[in-house]
């Protein structure tokens, strides 16, 4: 049997104690194969984020077993790259600097910490503005700093909460180019948490959509779309389909138990 890249079983967490005591996720179960795309799309409140932060190490849970390549997740890590809506960006270090601070952190020498920052500031196209601080750069550019930074430590796997939730729809659709260029190049397993059906739909190879009341997985779609793809995809029948299919899922899953 093959071990999943990520294994979520069973997984139940809920916030407060006593009266207070909010039951957010119910025996989530999902795994990742190596090199899969998948999105978590639902409702406000169904728990995205939280299941991102996690499987990011920075929120602990209840119940059930959480592992990459078969290791417990216990705590954040190096083989998870976290992108999150808010840049994070250190403002008082250049985006070349802001690399070199998370690579020194994870042990590479300053040497080796400047080439890898040079060579993933180049993967998302941003050479030319290594050295402007956060101040200088536009949402995109702040975006694609930070998804270099993620990627140049090599994680086994990127976690993306809204990446591009705060970006104009134009720039918005840049960085889902890019990120789908950088995907099919380096192949890389990826869990990405998005409002935007369309945005799911164009970049995953799994829908997952998540209900309310508590939060659970209500139904998974599968993208048979070919790829690479590009722009035009987006107005071809089978993506249209996939398209209301979530939207429709998303609206059912969105009805709490009480209301169903
Ligand atoms: N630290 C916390 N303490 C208490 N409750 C929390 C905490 N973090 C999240 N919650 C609750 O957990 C539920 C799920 O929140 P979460 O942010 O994971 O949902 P989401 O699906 O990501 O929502 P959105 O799409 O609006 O970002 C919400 O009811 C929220 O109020």
């Amino acid at each position: 049997m093959t071990v999943p890249k990520l294994r979520i079983a069973g997984l139940d967490k809920s916030f407060g104690t006593g009266e207070r005591r909010t039951e957010v996720l119910r025996d989530i179960n999902l795994d990742l194969a190596d090199n899969e795309f998948v999105s978590l799309v639902g409702t406000s409140g169904c728990g995205k984020s939280t299941l991102l932060s996690i499987v990011a190490g920075l929120q602990d849970f209840d119940a059930g077993d959480l592992s990459i390549d078969g290791a417990p997740i216990l705590q954040p890590g190096l083989d998870r790259g976290v992108v999150f809506q808010s840049y994070t960006l250190l403002p008082w270090l250049t985006a070349r600097q802001n690399i070199e601070f998370a690579l020194k952190a994870a042990g590479y020498d300053r040497t080796a910490c400047r080439e890898i920052a040079l060579e993933h500031l180049d993967l998302v196209k941003l050479s030319q503005s290594a050295d402007r601080y956060p101040s200088e750069l536009s949402g995109g550019m702040k975006q694609r700093v930070a998804i270099a930074r993620a990627l140049s430590y090599r994680p086994k796997m990127l976690l993306m909460d809204e990446p591009f939730g705060a970006l104009d729809a134009l720039t918005r659709h840049q960085m889902q180019e890019l990120l789908t260029q950088i995907w099919e190049e380096h192949r890389l397993t990826v869990l990405f948490v998005t409002h935007d059906v369309e945005e799911a739909v164009y970049l995953s190879d799994r829908i997952v959509v998540m209900g309310i009341g508590p939060g659970r997985i209500m139904q998974t779609f599968n993208v048979d779309i070919e790829r690479p793809r590009r722009e035009e995809v987006m107005e071809t029948p089978a993506f249209m389909d996939l398209q209301r299919g979530v939207h429709k899922a998303i609206r059912e899953a969105s009805r709490r138990p009480e209301m169903a």
